[in-house]
């Protein structure tokens, strides 16, 4: 008996995807052989890494050392917004991040608002409801406070911290004021979408007449790995997330916030996002020898050139038979390794994007690049470097981008950065 069909002769799903895969394609190639994808099963049909949590994950809100979204192994899905504050007075920002705070912790919890269908007829749903029969999965929305936070509006500039500003103009930097800054930040992240898009609107919903969204991503793919985690492909095909922060010791180190200089942030960290715009038409054109070359990796297996395996350790000195760098010098890896910086490290917790196509007809597609960091100078650094030499640079423009201080997670009965306002 076929293991690819149903006995009637109706093809299943999985049946169909293996033709797609090992026949039609085959077809239209003109004979040349596939690749069995790294996690195919027996009968030849695609099965996803399977390190996503369980639908019915619900983590806890209240009483963490750390917000949810930044430790917690990466969700497959996220949205993020970023926005700006339309009040001048602490209170109604107070009265804001306590009211999301509350949202928040009903959320991860897998429940809603308030009724999604109220018993009086002129009563408007408090809860848009389109999560209703969903469970939890897995969710965290994460909140951050824009250098904005400490201007003059809200009385608050000497609790900022002293490693906190805006970000300064970066080499490369391609960036669209509309998709650029913010007072506020909310990462949502879940293994499904709905969830993640619900808690993301209802969060809006409840900032009218305090704030507006500035600017959005809808991550639609993890592009990073956390402990434990396959390590996953962003749209340029290769692994991304290989030498990723995974380690308690080094989130101590690289990530959380120890209070020195101010004791509200002891716990919490940087959210530095970028919204960056891949060319993906120029890079699918490219030969393979030249994206290994801008990576410094190889793409079926992501090993560092100068290794085989993915998570050989790269030699940054190793020459070939040429006598060039096996990992050429201005590849990816070798500007962003911690070996080439100092030991300089950051958590990188991105997602794919694409928001169709543009007017051209072009794909318009990236990385929603989000990183963590106990100073926001490690992004700096890197990204200076990055931005005047990395091969990739020809393939990408970083065109939003925004910066926002991460408190720790709130105790029970309190709400996100409370201890701002003491
Ligand atoms: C400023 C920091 C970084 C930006 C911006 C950035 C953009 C970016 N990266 C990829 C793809 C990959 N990055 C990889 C490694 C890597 N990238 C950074 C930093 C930034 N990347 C670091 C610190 C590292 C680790 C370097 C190391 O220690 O070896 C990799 C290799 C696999 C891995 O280790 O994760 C890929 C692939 C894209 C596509 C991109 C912008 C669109
Ligand atoms: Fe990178």
């Amino acid at each position: 008996m076929s293991t690819t069909s149903h006995d009637d002769g109706r093809f299943s799903r999985r049946a169909f995807l293996g033709a797609g895969i090992g026949g039609l394609a085959v077809g239209a190639l003109g004979g040349a052989g596939g690749v069995a994808w790294a996690h195919a099963d027996a009968d030849g049909a695609s099965a996803l890494p399977s390190d996503g949590v369980p639908s019915t994950t619900a983590y806890p809100f209240y009483g963490q050392a750390h917000q949810g979204g930044i430790e917690t192994p990466q969700q497959r899905h996220a949205i993020f917004a970023a926005y700006d504050l339309t009040v001048s007075d602490p209170r109604s920002l107070q009265v804001l991040l306590a009211r999301w705070s509350a949202a928040i912790a009903q959320f991860q919890r897998g429940r809603s608002l308030g009724a999604v269908e109220p018993t009086r007829d002129s009563a408007v749903p408090t809860d848009t409801g389109e999560a209703a029969d969903l469970e939890p999965a897995g969710l965290t929305v994460t909140i951050g406070l824009g250098p904005g936070v400490f201007d003059d509006r809200f009385g608050l500039a000497d609790r900022k911290p002293a490693k906190f500003a805006k970000l300064p103009a970066l080499p490369s930097d391609q960036l669209d004021p509309r998709l650029t800054g913010g007072d506020l930040s909310l990462q949502a992240c879940a293994e499904d979408p709905q969830v993640a898009y619900h808690a993301i609107r209802n969060l809006s919903r409840m900032a009218q007449g305090t704030a507006t969204v500035r600017w959005t991503v809808m991550g639609f793919g993890r592009a990073s790995a956390g402990k434990g985690q396959t390590t996953p492909r962003n749209l340029m095909g290769f692994k991304d997330g290989t030498r990723n922060i995974k380690e308690d010791a080094d989130f101590d180190a690289f990530v959380w916030h120890d209070g020195a200089d101010q004791a509200w942030m002891k716990g919490g960290t940087y959210q530095v996002a970028r919204k960056i715009q891949m060319h993906i038409e120029n890079w699918d054109s490219d030969f393979i020898a030249d994206q290994q070359s801008v990576f410094g990796r190889s793409k079926q297996e992501g090993a560092p050139l100068s290794g085989t395996h993915e998570f050989d350790v790269p030699d940054f000195a190793k020459k070939g038979s040429d006598g060039e760098l096996a990992i050429p010098a201005t590849s990816h890896v070798a500007l962003a390794a911690h070996e080439n910086n100092g030991g300089l490290r950051i958590l990188r917790r991105s997602y794919n994007f694409t928001d169709g196509m543009n007017e051209n007809g072009q794909i318009n597609a990236g990385l929603l690049f989000v990183a963590y960091m106990n100073d926001p100078a490690a992004f700096v650094t890197l990204q200076t470097k990055l931005g005047r030499v990395d091969q990739l640079n020809e393939y990408i423009a970083h065109v939003g981008s925004g910066v926002f201080a991460v408190p720790p997670a709130p105790a029970s009965g309190s709400y996100v950065g409370e201890a701002l306002f003491r």
